[in-house]
């Protein structure tokens, strides 16, 4: 099939490669004319792993291009997906405004059947408007089909082609089929419903997704003080058929362009019916607060940070991706920054985006593990990185002015000889003697303070 897909961000271009890559005929519309000279060269604005290589053999073979000009694609499209931003408005409610640029021009140029398929998340009743902006402008026929994405950031390209389900959102027949058939190759296990449900699969998935999160983070939070394992809980809990093990893991809370936005716009769509959403409210709030732990526990070990130096491990929301949207290292670094410490930073691909929303001269920007940790007062983990499980530690801790690790993602084995060395604080599990014991020099004993 010929597809045109606007909007050549993370979900468009995901999707423009990888449905070139079937066998179908793309072009990838931007309106960032940089952006698309850029991936005409074949070279990606994003850290996607696979997604480079594979671009490459699609744009050889010819099965994608890429274009600004939005009328040329979908005049020569059988199927349109919309896949432009939807991001937050200071009241949380998702701003339509790139949907509507869109829609309207997709209606100023259909030139014939067309299937709109809109992948970007939009609250329920958008498809509809999505309808009525294209319908004003054209007298040619079409359907719009709500087909929600799920892919995640890191592994796009494995969620792309393993999807867990496809959503098909659409009353009409003709449209449902194409789009069944245009998924086809990917899964069998294809939903169709309704437009309004289809829409909202994607922001309660998500907001399910965080409620996990949260929920399990605030049982980490009881884990500390009562003694008990939350890692070793969460295996218990996620033995369970019913509960599953996905998405347990402890931390300092979601971050990235999807969960926090999508709660937040969910609590507003409630809210417009005149339903408080309590639950996901309180989801949010503890995802907010979940990141102050790094500093709580700084505090307690450190004490005042001013003139400190403190290293970083991670900028990144999540690992595999130099995306930095929401991330908890942004609060983190600034409120560090604010209280007079100094910080030494190092991710493996997010730091340029993170000094295009973040720099301060009180930041050095490390190009390695080790380098960052050099004589730094405490470290703080934030990303998981595969790399950072596998960095030497007895070396970062012989550089290090105190060896204080906060392993706000709970990647090391706490029991592990290597860990000996460090004081070392995880998240909901139980401290070791060591770090028990362990007061330091600057006369802060961790102990004294619980
Ligand atoms: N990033 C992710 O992992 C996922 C995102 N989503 C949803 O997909 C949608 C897109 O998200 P991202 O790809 O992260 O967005 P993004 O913000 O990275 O990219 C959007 C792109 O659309 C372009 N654009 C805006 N208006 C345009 C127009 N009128 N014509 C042509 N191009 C236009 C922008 O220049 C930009 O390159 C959002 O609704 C998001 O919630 C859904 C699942 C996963
Ligand atoms: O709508 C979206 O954009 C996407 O949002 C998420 O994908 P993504 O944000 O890329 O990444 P996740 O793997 O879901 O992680 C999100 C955040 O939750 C955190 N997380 C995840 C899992 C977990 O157990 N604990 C935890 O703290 C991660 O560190 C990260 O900060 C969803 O998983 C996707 O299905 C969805 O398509």
């Amino acid at each position: 099939m010929r597809l045109a897909v606007i909007g050549t961000g993370y979900v468009g271009l995901v999707t423009g490669v990888c449905f070139s890559e079937l066998g179908n005929e793309v072009i990838c519309v931007d309106k960032d004319m940089e952006k698309i000279n850029k991936l005409r060269q074949g070279e990606i604005p994003i850290y996607e792993p696979g997604l480079q290589e594979m671009l490459w053999s699609n744009l050889d073979t010819g099965s994608i291009a890429f274009t600004t000009n939005t009328t040329e694609a979908v005049r020569n499209a059988d199927i349109v997906v919309l896949a432009v931003g939807t991001p937050s408005l200071p009241n949380g409610e998702a701003d339509l405004s790139y949907i509507e640029e869109a829609a309207s021009a997709i209606g100023e140029a259909l030139n014939g059947y067309k299937v709109i398929m809109t992948k970007s998340t939009v609250p329920v009743g958008t498809n509809g408007k999505i309808e009525s902006w294209i319908y004003d402008r054209t007298s040619h026929p079409f359907h719009v089909v709500s087909v929600p994405e799920f892919l995640r950031e890191g592994s796009a390209i494995r969620d792309t082609f393993n999807p867990d389900r496809i959503v098909v959102g659409t009353d009409n027949e003709r449209a449902a089929k194409i789009v069944v058939e245009l998924h086809r190759p990917l899964t069998d296990r294809i939903l169709v419903t309704d437009v309004r449900s289809a829409e909202m699969i994607k922001y309660a998935s998500n907001a399910y997704l965080a409620t996990r999160i949260s929920f399990i983070n605030e049982i980490a939070n009881i884990c500390e003080k009562v003694g008990a394992d939350v890692s070793q809980v969460a295996q218990g809990m996620g033995q369970d058929k019913r509960i599953g093990p996905a998405f347990l893991n402890a931390g300092i809370g979601y971050g990235g362009s999807c969960f926090p936005k999508d709660t937040k716009a969910l609590i507003q769509i409630a809210g417009n019916v005149d339903y408080n959403f309590k639950l996901l409210k309180s989801v949010v709030e503890v995802n907010r607060d979940q990141r102050n732990n790094v500093l709580r526990k700084l505090h307690d070990f450190v004490g005042d940070l001013k003139g400190r130096t403190i290293a970083i491990w991670g900028l990144a929301f999540k690992p595999n991706t130099d995306d930095v949207r929401e991330a908890p290292s942004l609060d983190i670094i600034e409120e560090l920054v604010a209280e007079g410490a100094f910080v030494r930073a190092y991710d493996p691909v997010a730091t340029a985006n993170f000094r295009r929303l973040f720099d301060h001269s009180s930041i050095i920007w490390c190009d390695s593990a080790v380098s960052a940790a050099e004589n730094a007062d405490a470290l703080c983990l934030l990303t998981e990185w595969r790399e950072f499980a596998e960095v030497d530690l007895s070396q970062v801790a012989k550089g290090m002015k105190e060896p204080v690790l906060f392993d706000g993602r709970n990647v090391f084995n706490q029991q592990s000889k290597e860990i000996a060395a460090f004081k070392y604080y995880s998240v909901g599990r139980p401290q070791s003697e060591r770090t028990k014991e362990g007061g330091n020099h600057y006369g802060i004993h961790a102990a004294d303070k619980a």
